[in-house]
Parts: C-alpha cells; structure tokens; sequence
C-alpha cells in the first residue's frame, strides 16, 4: 500500500499554549518502500507517524492510505514503538493471540498456529511460552514485531523500535527487519535518531526541519541489495552518511544559533 501526506499540519493545544507540532508536510510512499524519517529531537516524526497510524486526526491537510483519506487506526497498518508494550502478564505466544483475537481471527486453532509461524519466523520458537519479563530486550522486541506482522498489516509503522537494544542486537535485529520486509509485500516507514541505520535499512531517507517539522529533504540510498554489514565501511555508505548529517546539521545549527564548528563537534553518526 502507499502513503501520502498532503501539507498535513498538526496543532496541539490552542490559543496562547497552541503548538505546531508539524505543519505544511507533504511526502509520497510507494508501495513495498522502506522510508526512513531523521530530524532533531522534537521535530515532529512521532506526531507524523501517528498520523499516518491514525491515533491522531491531522489539524490541517490529508493523510491517505491508497488514496483513501486515514480517519483511524486500521489493520492494513501495524505499529511497533520503542518499548515493545507487550502484556506482561501473557507468554510471547498468548501475546500474539491475543492481538489476533482483537483483530478478528475467530478459530483459536489459527491463532495458535498464526502465533507460532510468526514466532517461528523471528527465531522464538523455544520461547513461545516464556513471559515478557523472562526475554531479553531484543527478544522482546522480535515478539512485539511478529505481533505486529502476525495480522498481515501492509503497512509497517517503526517507531525507534531498536533504540534501547545494544549495538549487538540492535545489528541483527535490522538483519531480520530487511529480511521479512525482503520476503513480504510490506511498506516500512521508520524513525529513527541513528543515521546509519538509516541508510543501512531504507530506499530513501526522509530529513525533517526543527518543529513545525516538514520534509526538507528526501534522499535516495540507491545502495544494492541484499545490504551486508561490509557495505558500513564503503565511500559510497560514509557519503550518503555524510548528506544526511549535512542536513540535520544545519536543522541544529538553525535550531541552537551555534557556529558551525560547534554544531559540527556535537554529531558523530548518532544525533
Ligand atoms: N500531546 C501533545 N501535547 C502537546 N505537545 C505535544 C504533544 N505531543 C507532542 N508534542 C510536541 O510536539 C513536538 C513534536 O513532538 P514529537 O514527539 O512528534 O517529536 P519527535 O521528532 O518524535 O521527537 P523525539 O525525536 O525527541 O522523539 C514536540 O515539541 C512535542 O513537545
């Protein structure tokens, strides 16, 4: 499916406490795309993808599906944020049902065996009955992942979803991610603060200004796939690196009034 935003704005709070989270953001998605979004910290990416996740209606403009106007949540669209917000109190594999259930798989035999391809799929098959809190972060977040994809969304909403995993796990859950998003028809709008996961992961890399966020760039990664770990230490990765950096560098400098030189000592590749 493909997304579109037309000069979306989003406003929160009125009179005097009014804030324009986002305003005048305009970007096309196509479908089976894997889009990052980069900016400075509080720039609006988190509002713009819970517009396209429906959880909050935009102030102004469009925000569309296939054409079809986002008016609220939906199963073509899973999310997965930063803090795996999985049930405690059920196993990796009841979490999964359970969504399934929410979501209208009515037989209880498909959801068992919907829960355990899907576990299966992110290499939990031996953790299927352990409880959120007997898993590591990454395993949680492989669960919160296959939980996402376990109704077949086609769209995938990431919000920072490596960002609290060790640089470790945190490589070899973008592994999984490109291999899934490889093997399925699915559309990836990612945020994230780490620039090379940027341009590891995604077709193009979307740069916001300083709140009101909008798109201020939008850069190709005409990288080859399937993407290796080698590819990070190639001219052709550090320079497209270094573009996005240029931009988000600028955004700071614009943001703070620092001297270039300034800005430039506070950026190594995370921001
Ligand atoms: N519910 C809200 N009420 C008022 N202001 C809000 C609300 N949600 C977000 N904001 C403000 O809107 C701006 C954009 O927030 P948002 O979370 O989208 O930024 P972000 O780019 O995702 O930030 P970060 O990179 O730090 O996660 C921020 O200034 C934030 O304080």
């Amino acid at each position: 499916m493909s997304i579109t935003l037309e000069n979306v704005g989003v406003r929160f709070g009125g009179g005097t406490n009014a804030v324009w989270a986002v305003q005048d953001a305009s970007l096309t998605i196509e479908r089976n795309q894997f889009v990052s979004i980069v900016g400075t910290s509080g720039c609006g990416k988190s509002t713009l993808l819970s517009v396209v996740g429906g959880l909050l209606a935009p102030t102004e403009g469009t925000a569309s599906v296939d054409g079809v106007p986002i008016r609220k949540p939906g199963l073509d669209r899973g999310m997965v944020f930063q803090n795996y917000s999985l049930f405690p109190w059920l196993t990796a594999q009841q979490n999964i049902e359970f969504v399934l259930k929410e979501t209208g798989t009515t037989r209880a035999a498909e959801r068992t065996d919907r829960a355990r391809e899907m576990l299966s799929a992110v290499g939990l098959m031996d953790f299927a009955d352990k409880f959120p809190s007997e898993l590591s972060g990454g395993m949680r977040q492989r669960v919160a992942i296959a939980r996402s994809l376990s109704y077949r969304p086609s769209i995938l909403l990431m919000d920072e979803p490596f960002g609290a995993l060790d640089a470790l796990t945190r490589g070899l859950m973008q592994e999984l991610l490109v291999t899934i998003w490889e093997q399925s028809d699915l559309t990836v709008l990612f945020i994230t603060h780490d620039i090379a996961e940027a341009v590891f992961l995604s077709d193009r890399v979307l740069v916001m200004t300083n709140r009101p966020g909008r798109i201020k760039a939008d850069i190709p990664i005409d990288l080859p796939r399937p993407r290796t770990e080698g590819l990070i230490r190639s001219p052709e990765f550090g320079v497209l690196e270094e573009q996005v950096l240029d931009h988000i560098k600028a955004e700071s400098r614009a943001a703070e009034h620092l001297a270039p030189t300034d800005a430039r000592a506070r950026f190594s590749s995370v921001v």
